[in-house]
């Protein structure tokens, strides 16, 4: 696995804005389970547009653990109705646009995800489609040197290790412990905290094959969670950023009036949890750094998947081993 900042082939795309269809090819539930209620559908209704949206040609998309849980049924109480399109991240071409849409044009390459509140109302017609209708406060431009495959990799996931350092209060000079810093969102906390924030000190967890990775991205201490107990070791951490839900062990390594940040699990005190909100001026913000190749894309080796493929990324990404993001491109 390598993270990349540079565009190749998917950079160039033509979308013809003059003929928006009225059905679309999409992958659709209409009932929770696993992997196999999701159905290719070529007659999904183009979503409309309200006046402060945009409609986006979708050229890339990737997945996220919240769209398989989603489809588990683990959100029902607080969910959009079914039938639903899955996919909060989404890369592509603006074809169409509101009435109140200020900031953006027909023929804008843009990205972001799809959902403001992840599990509050997500979209029910997402980004795993031909086209996608979002609020512009959602979106950014794309960076000019990234493809469309790895903007499509970032929103969510970037957006998340964006908000839980800023909750943390992480800032320059301090120390960070990742666990999980191989996966979607590990990857973007160990740049950001190391690139943005100014970290002294940045540790991340991930097995034997993934240390290397995990100093490519600004590690300074890669523990192998195979071979040893992050707690056994001696350093105590400014900052513990849980990625994969070991809340009770974190909380035994961050330093006296520390801060515990976790985004899956159980939450032992004095950690919080929070749930990721969707904004295109975070994108914005971090435009710069992923310009200039500070904060890399990183994607999953097995894929991008096409189109016709996603329920096999969506079984990739649900043995909890991708390393970075899965995407699904073309589409
Ligand atoms: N609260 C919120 O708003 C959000 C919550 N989340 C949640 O955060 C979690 C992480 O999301 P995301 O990064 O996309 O997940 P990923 O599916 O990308 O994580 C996969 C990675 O997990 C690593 N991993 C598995 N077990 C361990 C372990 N015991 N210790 C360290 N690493 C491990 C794997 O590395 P290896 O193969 O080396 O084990 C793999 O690279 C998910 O539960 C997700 O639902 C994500 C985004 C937002
Ligand atoms: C409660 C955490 C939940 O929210 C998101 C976005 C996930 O991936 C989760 O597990």
């Amino acid at each position: 696995v390598s993270a990349s900042s540079s565009s190749s082939p998917v950079t160039e795309t033509a979308v013809d804005s003059t003929t928006v269809p009225s059905e679309m090819k999409a992958w659709v539930y209409d009932e929770y389970g696993g992997v196999d209620v999701l159905k290719f559908s070529s007659d999904v209704t183009v979503p409309s547009v309200n006046d402060d949206q945009v409609l986006v040609k979708v050229v890339a998309a990737a997945l996220n653990p919240v769209d398989f849980k989603r489809r588990l049924g683990k959100f029902q109480a607080t969910d959009s109705a079914l039938p639903t399109v899955p996919g909060y991240d989404v890369a592509g071409v603006v074809v169409k646009v509101g009435k109140q849409v200020t900031g953006l044009k027909v023929g804008d390459e843009v990205y972001g995800n799809i959902s403001e509140k992840a599990l509050d109302g997500p979209k029910q017609s997402g980004s795993l489609a031909e086209y996608t209708a979002v609020e512009e406060k959602l979106l950014a431009l794309k960076p000019k040197n990234l493809n469309f495959v790895q903007a499509a990799s970032l929103p969510l996931a970037i957006e998340t290790a964006y908000e839980g350092l800023e909750r943390a209060g992480f800032s320059e000079g301090k120390s960070i412990l990742v666990l999980n810093g191989a996966g979607g969102v590990g990857t973007l906390v160990i740049q950001l905290a190391k690139q943005v924030f100014g970290a002294s000190k940045v540790a991340a967890t991930a097995s034997t094959s993934k240390l290397e990775l995990l100093k490519s991205l600004g590690a300074d201490l890669a523990i192998d969670y195979t071979k040893e107990d992050f707690q056994q070791l001696p350093d105590k951490y400014d900052v513990v950023y849980d990625a994969i839900g070991q809340g009770e062990k974190a909380v035994k390594v961050v330093k006296e009036g520390g801060s515990v940040v976790f985004l899956t699990g159980a939450v032992a005190p004095p950690g919080f949890r929070f749930v990721v909100t969707s904004t295109g001026s975070t994108l914005t913000k971090l435009n710069p750094y992923l310009e200039n190749g500070k904060v890399k894309a990183v994607i999953d080796p097995n894929g991008p998947f096409p189109f016709d493929r996603v329920k096999e990324a969506f079984s990739y990404l649900e043995t909890g081993r991708a390393t970075g993001k899965v995407v699904v491109y073309p589409v």
